[in-house]
């Protein structure tokens, strides 16, 4: 698998400008980052083309912006990871043009350099080739190190790699063979965990899903939109109400294929979206309707463990709850430690992903105990599919 693009192994970047395709849309809190992982896990492709006297020129998204703004600027990012790789990062603030040249040309060998959030261009997710071959001006070569996003065929993910000569990244390598290791011919019976909050973005991936494993935990603002497909009043949970026929397209699914869906029988219900604000668990005939759920409630979480004992293997992407505030972080919590329990006493496979829910494991102090944590949320439950992910397959021309 790893050797079926080139790689790092390949190419001499010495004085070479790099363009190097990171994934730096990290957890965040009052501008300070709360989970370095995806910064960790980059650390060693921007260090080796450094140390070899390349110049690294960083390009990344933060956020869904539309257009440019001041909060889902990556210039908190940049400073961050220059803590974690321990060298400076110096920042520009747009990804194209004159700001953009000016920095790359100041470059010396060796340097590094990140450039603002290529979302801030909408021609960025349109992979627009005009935008590309801005893009292009700034590099000699390019290297995608990006798997967390290589389900996107944006500009730099992917247009990118048919402008210049394209390279994977040491994270992109490591992350496919350890996935395909761990998951190319699963231990059955298989479970997923899905829940999180970009429902919209990860609900089409279900459908295929649930031909793949033998169970489907739904949590999260995942399981509201099932719930109210299925005729639960929900209150003012975060739910995609127009997602509705396709939640019920999904059950359907999973019926007529034999895997068993398991949502949740009761939750925790909260008047506001804060940390510590007085909540309540209820059942789901009796959700309040100025209420949001914010968390799976204690049933659920008994049914979420039972299913895990049944399994042989998990893949989980999306937090059950919104576990960023106490007390909603317990339904997340207990499943990851009793996954993790599970995973330690030899009873489990367990592969983990994405930027929340790698976040989440850390804060149940369970991370290492997995078997195996990808950076990667809905890139890898894409490849867990057998989807071909654009920013791979450009790789391979
Ligand atoms: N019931 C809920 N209501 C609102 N937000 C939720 C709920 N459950 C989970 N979340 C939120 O989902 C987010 C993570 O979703 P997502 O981005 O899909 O995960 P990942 O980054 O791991 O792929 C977290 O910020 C969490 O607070
Ligand atoms: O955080 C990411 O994905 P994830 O939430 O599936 O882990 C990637 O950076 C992709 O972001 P996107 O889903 O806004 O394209």
């Amino acid at each position: 698998m790893t050797n079926s693009f080139r790689t790092l192994d390949d190419v001499d970047v010495k004085g070479k400008r790099v363009l190097v395709r990171v994934d730096l849309n990290v957890p965040m809190d009052g501008g300070k980052v709360t989970d370095a992982t995806r910064l960790e896990r980059i650390a060693p492709t921007i260090t080796e083309i450094s140390d070899k006297g390349g110049k690294v020129i960083l390009l990344a998204h933060f956020g869904r912006p539309k257009g440019r703004d001041d909060k889902n600027s990556l210039k908190p990012v940049a400073a961050a990871l220059a803590d974690v790789i321990k060298k400076p990062v110096a920042f520009a603030d747009d990804c194209v043009g004159d700001v953009a040249a000016k920095a790359v040309g100041a470059m010396k060998d060796g340097d590094i350099l990140c450039l603002e959030n290529t979302r801030f261009h909408p021609a960025e997710e349109k992979n627009d080739p005009t935008f590309v071959t801005e893009l292009a001006k700034l590099g000699d070569i390019w290297v995608n190190d990006a798997f967390s996003a290589a389900h996107r065929a944006h500009a730099s993910t992917e247009g990118l790699g048919h402008k210049l000569p394209a390279y994977a990244g040491r994270t992109m390598q490591a992350e496919l063979d350890a996935l395909g290791k761990a998951l190319d011919a699963p231990t059955k019976p298989v479970i997923a965990i899905v829940g999180g909050a970009k429902v919209s973005s990860k609900i089409d991936l279900l459908e295929n899903l649930v031909t793949k494993v033998d169970a489907l935990v739904i949590g999260g603002g995942m399981a509201n939109t099932f719930l109210h497909a299925q005729g639960v009043k929900v209150g003012k949970s975060l739910c995609e109400k127009d997602l509705a026929a396709t939640a019920l397209r999904i059950i359907d699914k999973a019926e007529a294929s034999g895997c068993a869906i398991i949502l949740p029988v009761d939750a925790i219900v909260a008047f506001h979206f804060a940390a510590n604000t007085p909540s309540h668990a209820y059942g789901l005939d009796a959700i309040p309707d100025e209420g949001m759920i914010l968390d799976v409630g204690p049933q659920s979480i008994e049914r979420i463990n039972a299913a895990i004992d049944d399994a042989a293997t998990l893949v989980w992407n999306g937090p059950v709850g919104a576990f960023e505030m106490t007390p909603f972080d317990r339904g997340t919590v207990a499943g990851a430690k009793h996954a993790a329990a599970r995973t330690k006493a030899k009873k489990l496979i367990s592969v983990a992903g994405g930027g929340d829910t790698v976040a989440a494991l850390n804060h149940a102090g369970v991370a290492d105990d997995f078997s195996y944590i990808s950076t990667a949320g809905g890139a890898f439950l894409e490849w867990m599919e057998g989807k071909p992910l654009p920013g791979v397959e450009v790789l391979k021309k």
